[in-house]
This record gives C-alpha cells, sequence and structure tokens, in this order.
C-alpha cells in the first residue's frame, strides 16, 4: 500500500461521510457464439462485480476534492452514490447529515450534479428554455432565479448562446451551460463527473476557473473525478485515488508526487556521435542524435554527482532536468498498484 494520508476526522464542518461503502453489481454474461443464443435467454451467466469495497471518506465544507482512479475504479458509482441514484448495499453514505437516497426531495435541493457525458439540456430546445423549466419544476421564487441566472451568465458566459438549441452547442459550451443549470438552486455541494471531458485547452481553463471562482467566493465544497490529473492538480489541494474499489490513496498532490519517490528526468546533450554514457542509479529512457535521457529519483541519486559522473564521461554540451509530469507519476502508480 502506498503512503497515505487519512481523510478529514468528521467535525460538524464535515459535509460528506462516507463509511466503510460497498456497492455490488451484477452483469449478465453473454457468449458471442450463435448457439448459446437460447442458453443466453434462459439460463443467462451473471457474474458480481464488486464496485466499492468499504469506502472509508469525509469531506469539510468548502474543501475541493479531486477523485481519481483508472477505467473501472469506481468513481462514477461514488458520484451517483452521492447523488441519491443508487443506494449502497452494505455501509453508510451521509451528507449534511442526511440520507442522499431515503431524503432525496430535500436533499437533491442542497447539492448540484453534473455528468460530463450527459446533459440535462432540452436538447431540440434553446438553453434558456431548460432554465425557466428549472424555475418552474423546482419553485425556485423569481428574485433569487433572476439574481441567481445573472450571476452563472457572468461567471460561465451564457450570454452568447442562451437563445441557441442545445443540440446546436459546442461541447464546451453544452458543459458551460449543464453547470449553470445545476447552480440555479444555489446548492451548497457540487458533484461533477469529468467536467472536462473532451474540452479544448481554453474551454478547460474557464471551466476549471470557474469551479475555482465558486468555491472561493460561495465556499462550496466540490467532488469532481476526472482522468485528467493536470486539471485535478490545479482544481484540488486533496486527492483521493481509487483502485479496485478501495481508497489507494488520500493525501496532498505533493504526498501524490512523493510515493514513487521524486521522480525527475535528466536529458543531456553531447555531439550526435557521441554513445549515451552509463549513469549509475539512473535509467537510460531514450538517446537519439545527441540527446540522451534517463530517469532518476533525486530523493536517491543526487543530481549534483550525476552531472559531474556525466562530464568525467563525456563532454556534455547541455543539460536539462524535469519533475516528471503529474500522468507519468500517476501511470507509474497504477502500474504498481495492478503488480502487487
Ligand atoms: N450499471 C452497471 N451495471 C453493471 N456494472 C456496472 C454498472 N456501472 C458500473 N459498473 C461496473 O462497476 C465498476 C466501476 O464502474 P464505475 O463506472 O464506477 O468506474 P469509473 O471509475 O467511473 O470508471 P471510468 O473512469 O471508466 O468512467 C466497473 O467494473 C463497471 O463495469
Amino acid at each position: 500500500m502506498p503512503a497515505s494520508v487519512r481523510s478529514a476526522t468528521p467535525t460538524s464542518d464535515t459535509v460528506v461521510e462516507i463509511s466503510g461503502v460497498l456497492k455490488r453489481y451484477q452483469q449478465r454474461q453473454r457468449s458471442e457464439k450463435l448457439r448459446d443464443a437460447l442458453t443466453n435467454l434462459v439460463r443467462p451467466k451473471i457474474s458480481t462485480i464488486t464496485a466499492l469495497d468499504g469506502i472509508d471518506l469525509s469531506v469539510r465544507r468548502g474543501e475541493i476534492l479531486a477523485y481519481a482512479g483508472a477505467n473501472g475504479a469506481g468513481k462514477s458509482t461514488t458520484i451517483k452514490l452521492l447523488s441519491g441514484l443508487l443506494a449502497p448495499d452494505a455501509g453508510s453514505v451521509r451528507v449534511f447529515g442526511m440520507d442522499p437516497v431515503r431524503q432525496r426531495v430535500p436533499y437533491v435541493r442542497r447539492i448540484g450534479v453534473v455528468f460530463g457525458q450527459r446533459t440535462d439540456l432540452w436538447w431540440d430546445h434553446p438553453v434558456g428554455a431548460t432554465f425557466e423549466w428549472k424555475r418552474v419544476v423546482w419553485e425556485i421564487p423569481r428574485e433569487r432565479f433572476d439574481r441567481m441566472l445573472a450571476y452563472v451568465k457572468e461567471l460561465l458566459g451564457l450570454d452568447a448562446f442562451f437563445q441557441t438549441l442545445a443540440r446546436e452547442l459546442s461541447l464546451g459550451q453544452r458543459m458551460r451551460a449543464d453547470l449553470g443549470l445545476a447552480l440555479m438552486h444555489e446548492p451548497e455541494l457540487l458533484l461533477l463527473d469529468e467536467p472536462t471531458l473532451g474540452l479544448d485547452v481554453l474551454a478547460k481553463r474557464r471551466m476549471l476557473q470557474s469551479i475555482l471562482d465558486l468555491n472561493a467566493s460561495r465556499a462550496m465544497t466540490v467532488i469532481v473525478t476526472s482522468h485528467d490529473m493536470p486539471d485535478l492538480e490545479q482544481l484540488a489541494s486533496r486527492v483521493v485515488m481509487l483502485h479496485r474499489g478501495a481508497i489507494a490513496f488520500d493525501g496532498a498532490f505533493p504526498a501524490l508526487r512523493a510515493t514513487l519517490g521524486d521522480r525527475r528526468r535528466l536529458v543531456l546533450t553531447t555531439d550526435a556521435a557521441v554513445a549515451a554514457p552509463t549513469l549509475p542509479g539512473a535509467d537510460l529512457v531514450s538517446s537519439t542524435d545527441g540527446q540522451h535521457e534517463y530517469a532518476f529519483d533525486a530523493a536517491q541519486v543526487p543530481i549534483a554527482g550525476l552531472l559531474a559522473e556525466a562530464s568525467s564521461l563525456v563532454p556534455v554540451l547541455d543539460v536539462e532536468t524535469h519533475r516528471d509530469s503529474i500522468d507519468e507519476v500517476v501511470a507509474d502508480l497504477y502500474e504498481s498498484w495492478l503488480a502487487r
């Protein structure tokens, strides 16, 4: 188990309290062979998938929590439990002290949910029509609605496409409109499942900035899932990593980076004809046309020693070092967990 920092201890400031949560799904296995078609129908093979295997997690008011993990790790299942769309098979989920399934009606008034892969907008209607629908169905008082509409239009730049049909929006515009819609009833907790999926760099920056603004100006608690680790690192100081339905890491990003050591890259430039020197404690990653890249752990191998060694072996023309990107760190972590 990699080094981990435990989650916040429950206090009156705790918004989300998940304890011992187990969630299983039944999956129907179908043979693709034609001769098995009848057996598939009459006696389908069912296998049980454990999506969440005893999760304990608490989140404090005003915190932004990054929730990450490889495909199938259980992120969306957690968001669905927190949204009240699913009930756990064992353990308990409490948000604001409420049971999201049993107290669903009052509960959903206090949360906002955005699934990056789904939209709540009416597909064949202008964006504004879904906002108006929400005002009526959610019985949002007119004064509050107008105030929030002005706020979300400004925050997310919705004016430019508020009268456009939802189906004619770009992905980035659609995401902004969906987030705006989720904010109209002034939720205290925002659950975002892959909110930057498929967004270009500018749309992504705008989305991230809006989430940060919401958190800073309204002390909104945010739980956000993504595969985009640089996005998560920009948003959150705390990250929870799931692996096969269990929490494999819960702590700060610098601690996550440090779990596999202080991983760095060293790029030596030499004359093109010079072969890559062997440097003890550093692994040669690539070597082309006099550019030799090594991976090393700066916590184990002092960089000054590596440079001195390299210079004593070959004439070095230039040197560059950088930290592994958060994506590289996380890919290596996933590999180390899979190898356990
Ligand atoms: N409705 C469902 N029926 C059956 N199995 C499901 C269902 N939803 C999820 N699962 C299974 O539960 C496990 C966790 O899925 P989940 O969607 O929570 O993962 P995730 O971390 O969000 O993955 P991804 O990053 O790919 O979206 C997976 O093995 C998945 O196949």
